[in-house]
């Protein structure tokens, strides 16, 4: 059951198996691949992104030859100290020049860090300000990484390298391929959809500002709704485009979930350049040996699971209770349906349940969830901020998570959930569907809707108060095979394909 719904994860939508076998044809090993992205987890994390970006390229290091590009942000300066340069890159229209640097990791995976402190050597995150609100900039920042990807690429970057496929990864990069196309060099490219509502779109009247031709402002290019789209020039230009579970390749090229670029996808999903490939998580996740709980843990002592729920009890002032304990781990945005958690929260507490969320977002989720804790005191716990250890600890001590997504293009918590024992409640959509087994590792409910997620919410209930029901959907989560190296294997698949139409160097 496990290993068929990976599978079919792993074979991607509308795409003939044969063509797309999971492993790596003999040839196809030590490629060269730049994967370029806007987060990764060692230094700076916003979401799922950072966690991916950390993983997979190491993941992938067992067979290619991979190097990360991303922004130098200041936090990533601070850490990594001095980054010796290896080469210049010129600018463009009103992209500045700057410095390349590279550097390895401790553990030996290289990165190409873009030295340019006008655009990235600021307090805050890297798509937001201090106050919350997107850099006023962020087309020249994000651009310029999208144009430091296809210098790189053409051997402007590294006088020692240049890959041979360029692997981008939501908007930031989505001018990547398309620089490459208007400079009329084909490399090889993927992008992944992490998310297709974030969409980098800005006025037309930038054009000239990013360097982009007044041709390229047409359906068959750029243009979006009269705008300029950095993701939909990502899918336009690349030569594949992946997203991060089956199930979500299929819903993105449906008007519901299409974000208005559902013609497109369709279009490329017909051509057989559409692949949905689910994400893993890493080997840090195991309760067995996280140093971050309040004890380890393994799928035969319940014991050592009970005294991490009681420190999450005491860490968010909750009563003592023999009740179940639900977490919320999450980006606080309007993706991640936490209305629905924040309307059953009566019906939970009722129940003798209660709720412990972690997460930071809208200002408007946040300010309800705190409403919602000073409602419930003992009942509702509420930590505004991120912080990975209580996160760790939250998987770790709860009973079961509450995921109602709108939709969710794969998904980590639940996985990370599964692994820890907690058993997810969650949408029937995208990588949540792929990844949890109603009634076995969790319960999934179609309807979004109050009544379809209180629904699972008794369900999860019942199966509390059963003993055996319990520890037997526990044992099943925590036994799930999340593995990177599955995913990495479809992913070499993918390049292989790709390298091969389009033309080995
Ligand atoms: N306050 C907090 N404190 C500590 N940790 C926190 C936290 N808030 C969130 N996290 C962690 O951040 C990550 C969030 O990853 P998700 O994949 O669940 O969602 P996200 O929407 O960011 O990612 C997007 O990209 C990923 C990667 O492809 C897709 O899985 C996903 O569906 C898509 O929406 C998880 O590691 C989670 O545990």
């Amino acid at each position: 059951m496990r290993d068929a719904s990976r599978r079919k994860a792993s074979l991607g939508a509308r795409v003939p198996p044969s063509r797309w076998a999971t492993s790596a044809p003999a040839g196809s090993r030590g490629r060269r691949i730049l994967f370029v992205t806007s987060e990764i987890a060692d230094y700076v994390k916003i979401g799922g992104l950072g966690d991916v970006s950390a993983a997979l390229p190491r993941a992938l290091r067992k067979q290619h030859h991979v190097r990360v590009l991303i922004p130098g942000y200041r936090e990533l300066l601070v850490s990594l100290g001095n980054v010796p340069v290896v080469g210049r890159l010129d600018g463009l229209s009103s992209l500045p020049a700057c410095n390349l640097g590279r550097i390895e990791t401790r553990d030996g995976l290289t990165l190409y860090v873009l030295l340019c402190p006008e655009l990235y050597d600021r307090e805050g995150s890297p798509y937001v300000d201090v106050n919350g609100a997107d850099w006023a900039d962020n087309d020249i920042r994000f651009a310029r990484l999208g144009l430091a990807a296809a210098d790189i690429a053409c051997g402007l970057g590294d006088p020692t390298w240049a890959p041979d496929l360029i692997h981008l990864n939501d908007w930031p990069s989505g001018l990547a391929p398309a620089y490459l196309a208007w400079r009329g060099r084909p490399t090889p490219s993927i992008m992944t959809i992490h998310n297709l509502a974030y969409q980098g779109v800005f006025g037309r009247d930038r054009l000239g500002a990013l360097g982009i031709p007044d041709a390229a402002f047409q359906m068959h290019g750029v243009e979006f709704c009269g705008d300029l789209s950095f993701l939909k020039a990502g899918i336009f230009y690349a030569s594949h485009v992946t997203t991060v579970s089956s199930t979500y390749a299929e819903e993105i090229t449906t008007p519901e979930f299409g974000c208005g670029l559902d013609g497109l996808l369709r279009t490329r999903a017909r051509e057989g350049r559409l692949t949905g490939i689910l994400n893993g998580i890493d080997e840090s996740w195991d309760p067995r040996t996280d140093p971050h709980l309040a004890s380890p843990f393994d799928a035969n002592d319940w014991k050592g699971k009970s005294v991490n729920a009681e420190e999450v009890r005491n860490a968010f002032g909750l009563a003592v209770s023999r009740g179940p304990l639900f977490a919320v781990v999450s980006r606080l945005v309007h993706q991640k349906g936490l209305d629905l958690t924040i309307q059953a929260t009566q019906t939970i507490v009722r129940q003798g349940g209660q709720i412990v969320v972690t997460g930071r977002g809208e200002g408007r989720l946040e300010a309800e969830l705190q409403n919602l804790a000073a409602r419930y005191p003992g009942q509702v716990g509420v930590k505004i901020g991120f912080d990975e250890g209580i996160a760790r600890r939250m998987f770790a001590g709860s009973d079961f998570l509450l995921m109602p997504s709108r939709f969710e293009p794969c998904g980590l918590s639940q996985m990370y959930a599964q692994r820890f024992g907690s058993l997810p409640v969650a949408h029937r959509t995208g990588g949540l569907a792929d990844t949890i087994e109603d009634g076995i590792t969790g319960f999934l409910f179609k309807d979004l809707s109050l009544a379809g997620f209180l629904n699972a919410v008794y369900r999860s209930i019942d199966a509390f108060g059963s003993r055996r029901q319990l520890k037997a959907m526990r044992r099943s989560a925590m036994a799930r095979s999340f593995e990177w190296q599955q995913s990495a294997s479809d992913y070499a698949a993918v390049y292989d394909c790709v390298v091969r139409s389009v033309g080995v160097r």
